[in-house]
């Protein structure tokens, strides 16, 4: 790889410090280091590995998000916790021992987890420069789908209100309000009654959403209460006949919308109840009414006082539902056989009764309802409650990959996920977009123009004759004239074209080789500028072209369609592709290769190559000043030393539009065939991973974590992953061997294996944040057990 080259020996400390890595990634580079802010989620060994080596390089800070505590687990593996931070918070101690390494960084934490922050500080994730993930398990939800679905059977006049908050129909602030409006629209219709059911498989609803309450912000709660009492209200009161239809569990304020509802009918072998109590909270005293207005005092109190949550059988004998279903249809046919029965009955009439009815229970919450929302609020807010929420949240077992990587993805934040488990390491990279400048290739043909010269070097070049040069002159020339002055021979007698093929290229190095002048024994030497031009005519002869990834981005609609958004990168291709076209090349890259050659015929012609890329470069710097000046953006958005650099890397420019790791999990059909009839490909990790995460989001364990469970554990990794496979339409199986081999690690980390992972995620966290060379696309699998690694493009 090209490398800037070596320091002087008057260095300042930083320079000193960090001497090797200036020469790979030059001062602009680490300057882009030192500014950057990495975000790491989970302190896990892997993930402090990584950090270990970004902070040894210096990136300006790092917070950690974190809100596990240190096990013995983590001691076993990771190098940067001690025995005796057993039980303190893991975000902290490693932050503490990761800054030890380097006083340039600074570093924070939060002692929170992630899907606490998220849903407390939507926008927290955004200022980072990059995120990097791990040990982060899926959540199969999407924040932007519709809350509520209302339906209304003309034929019937039935409206059915379906809930339809993944996973679980927590009643968050949004889904109430949903649930709301979803009332108002059905009123409006004049329905004949409203069935209340929900669209997930195995629950109706699973009560407020914690994490309105957990560590809340006190404005939103204060309306998060506010729309809770609205809503039941407008339920509780509704003028049209109500059914719910639960047909999957309904807890805590789950069981309260059921309760607020005429008639319930549930299908078998689910859960419902004021578990209240159970989660060291108390419930409100319309909760309670709800309930003993079905059940009665004495078994009202019964069950709240114990916080019992009733199978479907008990609930039926207990009154608390009126039938029991097999499945969700039947529910829905049987509620609308219920609602038949008030066919004959004039629906005002109707109304007016149930109103008289409900009314004393309305009354009650609308005459406190002030005082009933500082109760809530108060309580909310008291410490012991919210270590008793804080408990059971973590017994929740949150999972957030799914939600922050579509947020991440729509602020453009990349996002690296990486897991370490047993032998087994993955990293996959997440960028919407990512552009490079300097790729530093692997070889690097001399930039020299010699088949089409500017007027300045060809005025140059044509002026030295060098047949006719004296013995010392012409051992002292570059390389460069004399490959013109033979190419211009050449192409005298080929029509003016120069050489192509093999063969035509070894008729000009013939025609170098037998340019001496026999000495004074008649010896023809071949001095060493010479055979620098014999070897030049490889490389240097391939005609100006534009690479086609580089045209490919100067074609790309953001180079052309440029917006007040657009960023700095493509500013400068809009107008680098306005000189590409009235240039018909890239600009000059402005250096030449070290030569054999006399100083001053070196840097006279030096000179004319670094002339000519500087002023091509100014005039790409005139134009992208004045592209951002006519789009409004800020005027120091375009840099002239970014230009230069921009202009002498134009042919290596790289473009990286990736993929969306939500879209990924959320794929229905994968082309796995190829890869999986061949014995060696790594993908099937990709395929145990998907499964691991899967498992982990529906049992809140690693399988093979407990000891006494690894068989049955296998079998439901397997069943997991023969899912996954049809889901994606794939017909092949994983073997059996492999799905053991997972079951093995128990979800341990290994140090060594986390360490190697973590160097290679770091640099290509490195790669993102200085955008120098090229980064991986899009997911690196890395098998301890035999030494193999591969990379794929999900
Ligand atoms: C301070 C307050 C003062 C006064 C208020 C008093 C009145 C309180 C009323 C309430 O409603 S409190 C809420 C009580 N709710 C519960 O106890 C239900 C808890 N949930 C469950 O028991 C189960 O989730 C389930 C409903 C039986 C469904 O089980 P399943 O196995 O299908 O799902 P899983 O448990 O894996 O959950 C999936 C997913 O959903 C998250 N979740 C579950 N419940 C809630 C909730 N109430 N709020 C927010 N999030 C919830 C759970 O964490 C999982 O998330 P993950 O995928 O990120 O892990």
């Amino acid at each position: 790889m090209s490398s800037p080259s070596p320091k002087s020996p008057e260095q300042s400390d930083k320079s000193k410090k960090y001497d090797r890595q200036l020469r790979l990634w030059g001062d602009h580079g680490q300057r882009l280091l030192e500014n950057s802010k990495v975000c790491l989620i989970n302190a896990t060994a892997l993930g402090t590995e990584i950090l270990k080596s970004l902070v040894l390089p210096g990136i300006g800070s790092f917070t950690i998000v974190d809100g596990e505590k240190i096990s013995e687990e983590d001691i076993g593996s990771n190098f940067f916790l001690e025995n005796d931070s057993i039980g303190l918070s893991r975000a902290q101690v490693a932050t503490q021992s990761l800054l030890e390494l380097n006083p340039d960084v600074r570093g924070d934490y939060i002692d929170e987890s992630p899907e606490h922050v998220m849903a407390h500080t939507q926008d927290f994730f955004n200022k980072f420069t990059v995120v990097i993930a791990t040990a982060l398990p899926e959540k199969r939800f999407s924040s932007d789908a519709k809350l509520v679905a209302v339906s209304v059977n003309d034929k019937s006049g039935v409206a059915t209100l379906t809930l339809q908050r993944p996973p679980v129909n927590s009643l968050n602030l949004e889904l109430l309000t949903d649930i709301s409006s979803g009332l108002t629209e059905i009123e409006k219709a004049k329905c004949r009654g409203v069935i209340l059911t929900s669209s997930a498989e195995s629950v109706f609803s699973a009560g407020l959403d914690i994490f309105e309450v957990y560590k809340p912000n006190p404005e939103r709660l204060n309306h998060f209460w506010k729309v809770l009492q609205d809503t039941w209200l407008k339920l509780y009161g509704f003028p049209y006949a109500t059914v719910a239809v639960i047909n999957g569990h309904a807890p805590a304020g789950g069981c309260l919308l059921a309760l607020s509802c005429e008639y319930r009918i549930m299908s078998k072998n689910y859960t419902i109840g004021l578990n209240e109590t159970q989660l060291g909270l108390v419930a409100p005293k319309w909760f309670i009414a709800s309930m003993r207005n079905v059940i009665g005092q004495r078994q009202s109190e019964l069950a709240l006082t114990a916080g019992r949550l009733f199978k479907t059988d008990e609930a039926l004998s207990l009154g608390l539902v009126d039938e029991v279903v097999d499945n969700k249809e039947e529910g829905i046919s049987k509620a609308e056989q219920f609602l038949s029965r008030f066919r004959n009955i004039a629906p005002e009439v109707r109304g007016m009764t149930k109103q008289l009815v409900r009314e004393d229970t309305i009354k009650d919450l609308m005459k406190t309802r002030e005082q009933d929302l500082n109760t809530f609020v108060q309580y909310a807010l008291n410490p012991k409650v919210q270590e008793y929420l804080e408990k059971y949240m973590q017994a929740l077992k949150t999972k957030v990959l799914i939600p922050l990587s579509r947020h991440l993805w729509d602020a453009q934040v990349p996002l690296v996920v990486c897991r370490s488990i047993g032998f087994l390491g993955y990293i996959r990279l997440q960028v919407k977009e990512h552009t490079v400048i300097e790729t530093h290739p692997d070889s690097e043909n001399p930039d020299l123009r010699l088949d089409k010269p500017w007027p300045a070097l060809k005025e140059h070049l044509d002026s030295i004759n060098v047949a006719t040069l004296d013995q010392k002159t012409r051992s002292h020339i570059p390389a460069i004239v004399i490959l013109y002055y033979y190419l211009n021979k050449y192409k005298e007698f080929h029509d003016g074209n120069v050489p192509r093929t093999r063969a035509e290229k070894d008729v000009l190095r013939k025609m170098i080789r037998d340019s001496p002048i026999p000495d004074e024994h008649g010896v023809k030497v071949l001095e060493e500028n010479f055979e620098e031009a014999i070897h030049y005519v490889n490389t240097c002869l391939n005609p100006q072209t534009i690479p086609s990834n580089v045209q490919t981005i100067l074609d790309d609609d953001s180079c052309i369609n440029l917006t007040q958004n657009s960023s700095p990168f493509w500013v400068m291709c809009a107008a680098l592709r306005e000189l590409v076209q009235s240039e018909g090349a890239l600009p000059v890259s402005g250096s030449l290769p070290d030569m054999a050659a006399d100083t001053n015929s070196y840097i006279t012609l030096q000179q004319l190559y670094y002339k000519q890329a500087q002023l091509q470069a100014e005039a790409v710097f005139r134009r992208a000043s004045q592209i951002a000046r006519n789009l409004g953006l800020p005027q120091d958005i375009i840099t002239e030393s970014e230009v230069k650099l921009f202009c002498k890397h134009a042919n290596e420019l790289h473009l990286i539009r990736g993929c969306c790791i939500a879209d990924e999990y959320e794929r229905t059909s994968l082309d796995l065939t190829s890869y999986l009839e061949d014995p060696d490909s790594l993908m099937f990790y990709y395929i145990t991973l998907r499964g691991l995460e899967r498992f982990i989001s529906e049992f809140n364990t690693y399988p093979g974590q407990f000891d006494d469970q690894v068989e049955p554990d296998v079998l439901k990794l397997k069943s997991i992953i023969s899912k996954l496979l049809s889901e994606w339409n794939c017909s092949h199986a994983l073997r059996d061997e492999r799905v053991h081999e997972v079951c093995r690690y128990g979800g341990a980390e290994l140090h060594s294996v986390s360490a190697i992972l973590g160097g290679c995620a770091a640099h290509e966290v490195i790669k993102l944040i200085t955008h120098q060379y090229k980064p991986l696309n899009n997911a690196f699998f890395y098998d301890a057990i035999t030494s193999n690694s591969a990379t794929f493009c999900l």
